[in-house]
């Protein structure tokens, strides 16, 4: 993987007990040394397949462990010396956001990436730390750790000038 301040990966989750019971196919293949996928247009079997090139790929059979050890576990290493850091999932609604952020106690390599962010960082430091969660839908924000999950926040702009 590539020394780029930003990174994007990609990861593919199993089609769902609704998706396998419509029938559906699975039109995503990856290349996963080339860090590549693959769209393969349903019923158009001349057509080449969309391609895509990511900073690294995942798919369906790869474990958060995994994910958390090659993409997030050098970020928060960072995190720990004082540099900032950022991790965010993006995705259709059901794409498997919370999954992979949040994740699953059973297996436990499919544990989410925030807890593993917290152990790993609460291994290593001694110092006060300061945590937010929100989500961002539909241009509405939302504080996840808030009593109210529902409540939408304002945005509030703040400018100020002076001599002092
Ligand atoms: N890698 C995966 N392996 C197995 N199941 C998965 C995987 N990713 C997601 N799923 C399953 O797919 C469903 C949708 O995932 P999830 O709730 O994480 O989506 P989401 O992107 O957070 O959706 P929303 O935006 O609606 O909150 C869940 O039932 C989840 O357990």
């Amino acid at each position: 993987m590539g020394s780029e301040a930003v990174k994007v990966v990609v990861r593919c989750r199993p089609l769902n007990e609704r998706e396998k019971a419509l029938g559906s196919n699975t039109v995503l293949s990856v290349d996963l040394q080339r860090c590549q996928c693959f769209i393969q247009k349903p019923g158009a079997v001349d057509e080449p397949p969309k391609q895509f090139t990511f900073d690294g790929t995942y798919f369906t059979d790869q474990t958060t462990e995994q994910m958390y050890n090659e993409i997030a576990y050098p970020l928060v290493e960072g995190v720990t010396e004082g540099y900032n850091g950022t991790i965010f999932a993006y995705g259709q609604t059901g794409s498997g956001k919370s999954y992979t952020m949040q994740g699953v106690s059973e297996p436990a390599s499919q544990k989410g990436v925030i807890p593993r962010a917290f152990e790993h960082i609460f291994e290593s430091i001694q110092f006060l730390v300061r945590a937010s969660y929100l989500e961002i839908y539909n241009e509405e924000i939302r504080d996840l750790l808030g009593h109210d999950t529902k409540q939408k926040l304002e945005v509030m702009a703040y400018s100020r000038c002076g001599t002092d």
